[in-house]
């Protein structure tokens, strides 16, 4: 009989054994189902030595029900599982949940219907079928789908299908995918841009083990660079992983990509629709998928025969996610080129100080690419101190900030001003009682979003319309906005430069491929003088006619006391400068600040970033911080205060005794109440050498806690609240 460990996805038993019924077979990693209690279960068979489980007795196993039609998890992606379940302290079938794709995806190809609009008039109109056919244009998904697309319900649509005023469509999911084709337009690199390739493709030949650290400056080129990388991986047959920060990057990136090699690479993210997750996850598994470009998410997927990973502005936060596994994507890429035995390139113009200390140890390759390609100059950088260049009663930019705008509206020329905020004003009181909008199930202000005409959460995403009154004073007409977000600042200068185009690019105003492809378009063809934006401007964009930058408050990111904050704001505004003066004509940067002085500002005016990085890393040394100590984080949460305070407690009194390890806390967090749940948070800084999730695991395991209480592990964490 063949006894067969399953590491199954079910939150409460991980790990279960099953006997193998004659006439199956299985692998090392094949995906089975099989049955639990009165329900089936999914599951991959794992070496069993490898994952510790209950001996079941032989007599009493039941056998599983049906191996699944997908190539088995192959032993690196297995071992990268692993690793990442060991490393951040999370359940392993959680990790690997993030392989498998949907229940369809695992049953097979075929067929699907989906729905498009027939052209047909409808001889009854109503608002939702106007709505759903203005919506619809161009759409084609499943009823779900199109009803989420258009905010109707799917009923309407059932009706319109009915009426024959949509039409099904047949469409096959697993049609291939058009061929890349390596040597589609090869561009002429220069000199170091040559070198910088050269040596990435020797390494994808080389096919082992290899991190590099592409560490170039904006518009040097890194982009085309790597691809000479991902070029030689397709001649190889082999797979390349893209990763990049935000969705938002994308739409650029499948363009260039696309004039590069003739055709988009394969997309994954999560907001494709489901006939576009399946036939994805299929190619990727089959290895049909040649190049995927994704969020992070795609990092974990059972590529057949990968040949490269990048991770492109890999100093992005965005890579650690702070929910569900807490994982870092960045780390992770390199974890699993070391399994894969690959390259991979971590590219950025300002990485992490975690990156460049791995390439000063040599454990990274370091690869420089110094100067911005076709001889444009990086910006001159300069500080507006808003002490003394005060804006005028009620503004918020400088009058020579302004003046400088008007100059490049005169000569036809393009001006993007950054500030982090979305919405109108991130606090809203009344003026009569001094009442402030607060989130009923978060520790945060309600921020003003007046193109909705709503006051929102930015963490949990409640929602209210402005109301005419104080709801505490009842006074009428009293509410004040305290300070900008970047709907303010689109007003100010609506106001001030009456005559310009203005963008505004938040992740309100650009949530979908077209309006971002409608953007670039735009900005590209000269129809936009100025760009007001939040961070998703800072990177990726090439507009040659931009050369202003204004940073509208360079002192926001330093607020907080965050451990990375000037690390964040060093990049931030490193990034947006960098959008300045790419093309032929040079760029200038104005940064609005109340603290010239400080160490980041000062280094960024001077164009210093060794002198930022040495001062930011003596700093992080005094502090035990990365990458001189670790950090990790136990978050405890529930819905009831007391409930929170109390698991905290036994934790912090169950704290280990170590003579590497501190543990501050516990205490409330810095947001003490998030998505209904009140937070208190532990705090571990310990020597780099102290086997930190050991330690934890060890505390935490003695310890019960009641049904309502989460208790999470974070570790290298990136966020503080
Ligand atoms: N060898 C080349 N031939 C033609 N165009 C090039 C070449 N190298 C770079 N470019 C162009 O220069 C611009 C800047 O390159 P790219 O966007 O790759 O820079 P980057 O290093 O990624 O910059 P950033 O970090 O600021 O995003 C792009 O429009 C790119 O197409
Ligand atoms: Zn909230």
């Amino acid at each position: 009989m063949t006894r067969l460990r399953l590491l199954v996805f079910n939150p409460a038993l991980s790990v279960l054994d099953y006997r193998l019924p004659a006439g199956m077979t299985t692998e090392i990693g094949s995906v089975v189902l099989a049955p639990l209690g009165p329900r089936q279960v999914l599951g991959i068979v794992w070496e069993a030595e490898r994952l510790p489980g209950a001996e079941v007795p032989d007599a009493k196993l039941r056998p599983i029900l049906e191996v699944l039609p997908v190539p088995p998890f192959p032993a690196p992606l297995r071992r990268l599982i692993e690793w990442t379940a060991d490393y951040y302290c999370a359940p392993m079938n959680g990790v690997a949940r993030m392989a498998l794709g949907s229940m369809a995806a695992l049953r097979g190809g075929g067929s699907t219907t989906e729905y498009r609009l027939s052209g047909l008039e409808p001889k009854r109109m109503t608002p939702q079928r106007a709505a759903a056919l203005d919506a619809l244009h161009g759409e084609q998904a499943s009823i779900r789908e199109l009803a989420e697309l258009a905010s109707v319900s799917d009923g309407v649509l059932r009706g319109m299908l009915g009426a024959g005023l949509l039409e099904p469509v047949t469409v096959d999911l697993d049609r291939p995918y058009p061929r890349a084709r390596p040597d589609h337009a090869a561009p002429d690199l220069s000199e170091d841009q040559q070198a910088a390739a050269d040596r990435f493709v020797v390494a994808v030949q080389d096919a082992a083990f290899a991190p590099f650290l592409l560490d170039g400056v904006t518009g040097s080129g890194k982009t085309e660079c790597y691809f000479e990388a991902v070029a030689e991986a397709i001649r190889q047959n082999r797979q390349v992983l893209v990763l990049l920060p935000e969705i938002a990057l994308t739409q650029n990136f499948l363009r260039r990509f696309e004039a590069r090699f003739g055709t988009p690479p394969v997309l994954w993210h999560s907001s494709l629709k489901q006939s576009e997750r399946r036939r994805a996850w299929r190619a990727i598994v089959s290895g049909e998928a040649q190049v995927v470009v994704g969020a992070r998410s795609a990092l974990f997927m059972p590529y057949r025969q990968l040949g490269l990973i990048v991770v492109d502005e890999a100093h992005e936060v965005s890579f650690k996610q702070d929910d569900g596994v807490r994982y870092n994507a960045r780390d992770v890429a390199v974890i699993r080129a070391r399994f894969e035995k690959i390259p991979v390139i971590l590219a950025s113009a300002t990485p992490a100080l975690e990156s460049l200390q791995l390439a000063e140890a040599g454990v990274y390759e370091k690869i420089d690419l110094p100067a911005r390609f076709g001889g444009a100059e990086l910006p001159a950088i300069d500080i507006v101190d808003l002490r003394s260049e005060v804006p005028e009663r009620g503004h918020w930019l400088a009058p020579r900030l302004v003046a400088e705008m008007r100059a490049r509206l005169e000569r036809g020329e393009q001006s993007l001003l950054f500030l982090n905020r979305r919405g109108y004003a991130p606090l809203t009181l009344c003026r009569h009682c001094g009442y402030r909008f607060q989130c009923p199930n978060c520790s945060a202000w309600l921020v003003e979003h007046r193109l909705s005409r709503r006051l929102a959460c930015h963490h949990c995403g409640h929602e209210t319309p402005v109301p005419e009154e104080c709801p505490e004073c009842h006074t009428g007409d009293c509410l004040v906005a305290c300070g900008p977000g970047v709907e303010r600042i689109a007003d100010e200068v609506a106001e001030l430069l009456p005559e310009a185009r203005l963008a505004l690019v938040t992740s309100d105003t650009l949530n979908t491929p077209e309006k971002i492809g409608a953007f670039v378009a735009a900005a590209e063809g000269g129809a936009i003088d100025v760009i007001i934006g939040t961070q998703l401007v800072t990177k990726g964009y090439h507009f040659p006619e931009l050369t202003l930058v204004g940073v509208v408050d360079a002192d926001l990111g330093l607020e907080g006391g965050d451990l990375r904050a000037g690390e964040r704001t060093y990049q931030q505004i490193a990034q947006v400068a960098g959008r300045a003066g790419r093309g032929e004509k040079p760029g200038a940067v104005l940064i609005q600040t109340r603290h010239p002085e400080a160490a980041v500002i000062a280094a960024l005016a001077a164009g210093d970033r060794d002198a930022f990085y040495a001062a930011e890393a003596e700093a992080r040394k005094d502090a035990g911080a990365p990458p001189f100590g670790r950090w990790a984080a136990i978050i405890v949460s529930s819905e009831t205060e007391a409930e929170a305070r109390e698991a905290a407690r036994a934790i912090g009194g169950a704290r280990p005794n170590l003579p590497d390890v501190m543990v501050l806390g516990p205490a409330p967090a810095p947001l003490a109440l998030l998505r209904g749940r009140y937070r208190y948070r532990l705090l571990i800084n310990a020597r780099r050498t102290a086997q930190v999730q050991d330690v934890i695991r060890d505390w935490l395991g003695k310890l019960d806690f009641p049904q309502g209480v989460r208790v999470a592990v974070d570790i290298d964490p990136y966020s503080f609240v």
